[in-house]
């Protein structure tokens, strides 16, 4: 195996270290930390190297060289690589590990290409756990520098259940930066509607705590088996010193480092419709709004939560609906891939990108199987709900997901994500939406013109003039 440098030594770079040495790579360590490199290598043994400097990292390896980056987005990484090139030469490798904006990947693959040096990005998924035990990796760039590292990297990630490494390099240049930003982006969305139906459970229902939890185990043992609901049954299973459930003692903020808004960023400069990844973002923010949520509540009072319907009714619709929104959420997930790979053609396969994602990544679950297939039967598919096999198991729940919408909007519970994803499918299936009065309001006030049936070109129009002061208020 290829031995390999890695900087930045913080949760997953750590971890990462770990997992490498375990299967027999040889690691350089550097962390600007004091003592941080000293103490992994310890942990380490004959397989870890601490390097005092950047430079003495770089000295450490044999050329080739291969620099794997673990470090904080954004100006952490600019500054990582800069500490690193003077040393570097052409033919070397620098990877990226981090979260990074895939502009910036971009950005660096172009300055470190001046020098010869390769820039790889790398979409790592899995958390702590992840990382130590099996990632999953979206891989982005250069395809023979990626042949030649790839037996390392397939070794340590994780393996999906038909024992596949979760290692795929998924496309050219920003791709793999890309693909694990939309990760995250469908990681927000479905963690927002396992939130929301825990919302609904224990303060709509007011069903016990233990119920909720016990419901919550046993819809990740069925069609809903997925690592997030695996880590919501585990936030419910764990009781403060006092032997309350933690949950009950936690803040309801939602913090966030970026990648979901960068998500919605690239879903709105791109044109594509993707409103459940964005109001999971949008929710987020709302979440934050603490101080002033609490404020208006004295003030005006909250909705009327009392709900007198059919308790047992509404929890089976609840997990219908939960797997309804999950898929039409990764639909958006990977039109969103989709259209941004083919403005930047970087030849994302969305079948690897689905096979990856079976395991060691935070959004796996059972649903990417039939996701790969459905892609690899049909891989020019413009949208996953166009499937027959996904379109059945979203609409085999439409009523009770209607059902749910309705009960917590006439509750006043807040569904951001479970309502947009209602109107994304049920806009996606109507052939004549509400947009002729937008054209004709668009030209009304600003003669930006319209299409018009079964005639080619623009269209304006002579439109009736209104006078409001009139009694009739017509024309
Ligand atoms: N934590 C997670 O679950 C996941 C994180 N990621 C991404 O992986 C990357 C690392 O995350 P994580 O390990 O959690 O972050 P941490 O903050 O735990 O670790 C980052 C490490 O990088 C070091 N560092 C900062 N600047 C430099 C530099 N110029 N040169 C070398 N090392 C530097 C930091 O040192 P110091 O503390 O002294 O500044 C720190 O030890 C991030 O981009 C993150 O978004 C991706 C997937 C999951
Ligand atoms: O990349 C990740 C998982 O895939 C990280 O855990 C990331 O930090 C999650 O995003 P946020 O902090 O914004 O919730």
């Amino acid at each position: 195996m290829t031995a390999l440098g890695l900087m930045g030594l913080g949760v997953m770079g750590a971890n990462l270290a770990r997992n490498l040495a375990d299967h027999g790579v040889q690691l350089a360590l550097y962390d600007p930390a004091a003592g941080v490199a000293q103490h992994l290598a310890q942990d380490l043994g004959s397989a870890g190297t601490a390097c005092a400097t950047p430079e003495a990292l770089v000295a450490a390896l044999a050329a080739p060289r291969t620099i794997f980056l673990l470090v904080p987005a954004g100006a952490a990484t600019d500054a990582a690589i800069e500490s690193l090139l003077p040393h570097l030469a052409a033919g070397d490798v620098i990877i990226d590990g981090g979260n990074a904006f895939y502009r910036d990947t971009a950005r660096r693959q172009a300055a470190c290409g001046a020098s010869g040096v390769h820039f790889l990005g790398f979409g790592v998924s899995g958390g702590a756990e992840g990382a130590r035990h099996g990632p999953a990796i979206m891989a982005g760039g250069d395809r023979t520098v990626l042949e030649r590292l790839a037996p390392t990297f397939a070794a340590i990630a994780a393996k999906a259940p038909d024992g596949t490494p979760c290692f795929a390099r998924v496309g050219d240049g920003a791709a793999g930066h890309f693909v694990k930003t939309v990760h995250n982006g469908i990681e927000y969305a479905h963690m927002q509607l396992i939130a929301e139906a825990w919302q609904l459970l224990r303060r709509l229902l007011r069903l016990p705590h233990e119920e909720v939890r016990d419901l919550f185990a046993r819809w990740a043992r069925g069609a809903l088996s997925s690592f997030l609901m695996e880590c919501a049954v585990r936030a419910l299973d764990t009781m403060d010193k006092d032997g309350t459930p933690l949950i009950e003692h936690i803040v309801d903020t939602a913090e966030q480092k970026g990648t979901g808004q960068w998500t919605a960023n690239a879903a709105l400069e791109y044109g594509v419709a993707a409103p459940s990844l964005a109001e999971a973002v949008h929710a987020r923010c709302l979440s934050a709004l603490k101080d002033m949520r609490l404020a208006m509540e004295a003030s005006v009072g909250a909705p009327t939560m009392a709900f007198a319907g059919d308790v047992k009714a509404l929890v089976a619709a609840l997990e219908r609906a939960l797997l309804s929104a999950n898929i039409t959420v990764l639909a958006q997930g990977f039109a969103l891939i989709r259209a941004v790979d083919a403005e930047h053609g970087w030849g994302v396969d969305p079948a690897t990108v689905a096979r990856t994602w079976r395991g060691g990544c935070i959004i796996r679950s059972t649903l990417l199987e039939p996701i790969a297939e459905a892609y690899a039967a049909a891989p020019d598919l413009d949208n996953l709900l166009r499937d027959r096999v996904l379109w059945r198991r979203v609409t085999a729940g439409d009523a009770e997901w209607r059902q749910v919408v309705v009960t917590a909007v006439a509750h006043g519970v807040p569904v951001p994500v479970f309502s947009a994803s209602l109107a994304y499918v049920d806009g996606l299936r109507t052939g004549r939406l509400w947009a002729d009065m937008i054209a004709a309001q668009r030209d009304i006030f600003g003669q930006h013109g319209f299409a018009r049936f079964g005639s080619p070109g623009r269209h304006h129009a002579d439109w009736a003039t209104l006078d409001l002061t009139s009694p009739a208020g017509g024309s």
